[in-house]
C-alpha cells in the first residue's frame, strides 16, 4: 500500500483524486476493522464500532511527557469529549489522530487501520480537525468554504455559512478581516463541505457568544444523528453534558477518567 509522507497542511483532496488500487485495498482493511467491535466505554456489553482506537500511547517533546500511555476509543456516530486543564494535551492528541504528530510509542487504528497505513491525505479528507486557530488559505469567505470541495454554488456556500451561524452575507468578506470566532466557524464550515466521516473540534465555542456556540452545539447534535462522528475538545463542563454521549478526562497527558459525562468525577474540576 502506498504512503503519503505525514506533516503537509491539513488541505483535503476532491475524493476523485484518490487512486483506484488504493482506496480499494483501505476498503478491504475498513470493512475488517469494522467488523473488530467490543465493548463500550461504559461498560454496558453493547457491541459499538470505534472510528478510532488508541492504544498506549506515549508522546514526548524534550523532558516533557505530552501523551503518557494514552488509551481511548472514539465510537463511530457518537460525540466523544475529551476535558482536561490547559497543557493536558488535548490538542496534541488530535494531532496524533491526524498524523500530524507522531507518537513515540503506543497505536492508532483508524477503522480499524493503524493510521500509519492510511494515505495521509485521504485520512485528513475523512478525519477534519478543525484547530482552534487555523489558517485559512482563501482571499474570500466564499472561497475559502470550497477550497477542499471544489466549486460550490452560492446556495451550497449560504447553506454551509447558516450550519456554522455565520451570515450568508459573510460569503464576499475577506478572510483577513475576520474575528477569530469567525475563523474558527468558516473553517468548520471549510471541513462540513467535504462531507466528512469524523470531525476533530478543538474548542470550537471559546471564542464565542452564546447565541453562536449554540448554533455550534445544534450543528455537532445534528451531525452526530446523521452517523457522524464527534470528538470535542471542551473546556465548558455543561456543555460536554449537554452534546457529549462520552467524555475522557486528561490529567497530564493520562486518561485519568472516562465514561458518561454525568458521571466523571474528573469533569468539574479539569474543565
Ligand atoms: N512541540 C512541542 N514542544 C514542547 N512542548 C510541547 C510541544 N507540543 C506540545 N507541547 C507541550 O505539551 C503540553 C500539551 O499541549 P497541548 O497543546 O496538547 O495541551 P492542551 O490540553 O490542548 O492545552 P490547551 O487547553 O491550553 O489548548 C503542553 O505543556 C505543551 O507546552
Amino acid at each position: 500500500m502506498p504512503r503519503a509522507a505525514g506533516g503537509g497542511a491539513v488541505l483535503a483532496m476532491p475524493a476523485s483524486r484518490w487512486g483506484t488500487t488504493l482506496r480499494e485495498s483501505v476498503r478491504h482493511r475498513v470493512s475488517r476493522g469494522a467488523r473488530l467491535m467490543s465493548r463500550t466505554q461504559g461498560g454496558s456489553g453493547v457491541a459499538e464500532e470505534h472510528a478510532f482506537a488508541i492504544d498506549e500511547v506515549v508522546l514526548r517533546r524534550g523532558d516533557t511527557t505530552v501523551l503518557d500511555r494514552v488509551s481511548l476509543r472514539v465510537p463511530v456516530g457518537r460525540c466523544t469529549a475529551l476535558v482536561g486543564r490547559s497543557g493536558s494535551g488535548k490538542s496534541t492528541l488530535l494531532r496524533v489522530l491526524t498524523r500530524l504528530a507522531e507518537p513515540d510509542s503506543g497505536a492508532v487504528y483508524y477503522r480499524g487501520v493503524p493510521v500509519a497505513e492510511w494515505d495521509v491525505l485521504e485520512l485528513r479528507r475523512r478525519v477534519q480537525l478543525v484547530a482552534q486557530n487555523p489558517v485559512l488559505l482563501a482571499g474570500t469567505a466564499a472561497e475559502e468554504v470550497a477550497v477542499g470541495a471544489g466549486a460550490l454554488g452560492e446556495e451550497r456556500i449560504a447553506e454551509l455559512l447558516g450550519r456554522v451561524g455565520l451570515d450568508a452575507g459573510l460569503a464576499g468578506r475577506e478572510t483577513a478581516a475576520l474575528s477569530g470566532g469567525e475563523a474558527q466557524r468558516l473553517a468548520l464550515a471549510r471541513s462540513l463541505a467535504l462531507e466528512p466521516d469524523v470531525l476533530l473540534l478543538d474548542e470550537p465555542t471559546a471564542a464565542l457568544d452564546s447565541e453562536s456556540a449554540t448554533a455550534i452545539e445544534n450543528a455537532v447534535r445534528s451531525l452526530v444523528r446523521n452517523n457522524v462522528t464527534v470528538l470535542l475538545v471542551s473546556h465548558a463542563t455543561e456543555q460536554v453534558r449537554r452534546i457529549a454521549d462520552h467524555a475522557a478526562v486528561l490529567v497530564a497527558g493520562r486518561v485519568a477518567d472516562s465514561g458518561p459525562p454525568g458521571e466523571l468525577t474528573y469533569l468539574e474540576e479539569t474543565a
